[in-house]
């Protein structure tokens, strides 16, 4: 069954004219890295090149095209781990870089540390060599616009969050056996300066076990946060539940719990895959034995040859 890929493109509602980019980012996201796994690539690497296409892509609320703060600014959240030692790094509320599922991989590799925020994290990208980058190129004209008509005094917040929800992630198993997770966003729209969500938080936005399997998470993240959602679905799993039923289990107790919505995607060490949400939608694409799979709306689950796109 191995290798594996699986990412997402966020949970929540995707506006109508934003739905095409967005499958088409899941799924050319998932080729890049199915490509790494298939020439013998670590999971790592995969997760990572995955998540580096789709910050890179606006169409998602990370890296480029990430949601603005209540200032107007732009702080990103993201997290790495790898599930042969469990191993993890990541960045919180890190600003002026392209990149910050990189940056994540640079704290796991080169610190002792698991998180650095804020103006520490860009002490040390600058320190690694990571090239600052101007917040204006991580502003899209959507993000901005959807932060304008937030300000307005009748907005509705609720509302306005939707079809903002487009954290990336991505989970991997390589030939080796080997799993890892990755998870970047800009966050929430109108947050805080200094918000953390739940995304860089290790067992909230994601977790990677080689003897569980993986999950990295989207949604409301100080819900997430709540019910530890990444470990509590491996802790399903531990419990002799699928990669499904533990997905589901897990979507389902956050929604009973604490009344929010989000989205997943999960793997076991036999390659096993999910993409479950209980959000309205949820672009999503794996690869497996050299096919593509993706969908968007509940139950929705397309299939193609990896090489021969029809
Ligand atoms: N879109 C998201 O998934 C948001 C992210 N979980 C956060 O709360 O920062």
């Amino acid at each position: 069954m191995l290798p594996v890929v699986v990412v997402h493109g966020g949970a929540g509602q995707i506006p109508k004219q934003r739905t095409e980019q967005s499958t088409l980012g899941v799924c050319t996201a998932v080729r890049a890295a199915y490509t790494i796994l298939r020439g013998g690539g670590s999971s790592m690497d995969a997760v990572v090149e995955a998540v580096t296409q789709m910050e890179d892509n606006p169409s998602f609320n990370a890296g480029h095209g990430s949601v603005l703060n209540a200032k107007g600014g732009v702080e990103m959240d993201a997290i790495v781990m790898e599930g042969k030692t469990l191993g993890s790094g990541a960045v919180s509320a890190v600003r002026n870089i392209a990149n910050p599922v990189q940056l994540a991989r640079l704290v796991m590799d080169k610190t002792s540390h698991a998180c650095l925020t804020a103006e520490g994290a860009s002490q040390f990208a600058r320190a690694m060599g990571v090239p600052e980058v101007p917040e204006e190129s991580l502003i899209t004209e959507y993000s901005r616009m959807r932060w304008t008509k937030n300000l307005a005094p009748e907005a509705n917040p609720v509302e306005c969050q939707m079809g903002k929800m487009g954290t990336v992630g991505a989970v991997a198993v390589d030939s080796e056996g080997n799993i890892a997770c990755a998870t970047s966003t800009g966050g929430m729209l109108n947050k805080m300066e200094g918000r953390v969500g739940d995304t860089p938080c290790i067992g909230s936005g994601g977790y990677a076990d080689n003897n569980v399997g993986a999950v990295s998470t989207t949604g409301h993240g100080e819900a997430i946060m709540k019910v530890t959602l990444a470990r509590l679905i491996l802790f399903h799993m531990e419990q002799g539940h699928s990669v499904e039923a533990a997905s589901d289990l897990g979507l389902a107790y956050m929604k009973s719990r604490v009344a929010a919505l989000g989205g997943v995607v999960t793997v076991d060490p036999r390659g096993h895959w999910a993409a479950r949400f209980s959000s309205r939608q949820m672009s999503w694409a794996a690869a497996q034995k050299d096919t593509l799979h993706y969908g968007l709306y509940t139950g929705e689950h397309f299939t193609q040859s990896i090489d021969h796109p029809h």
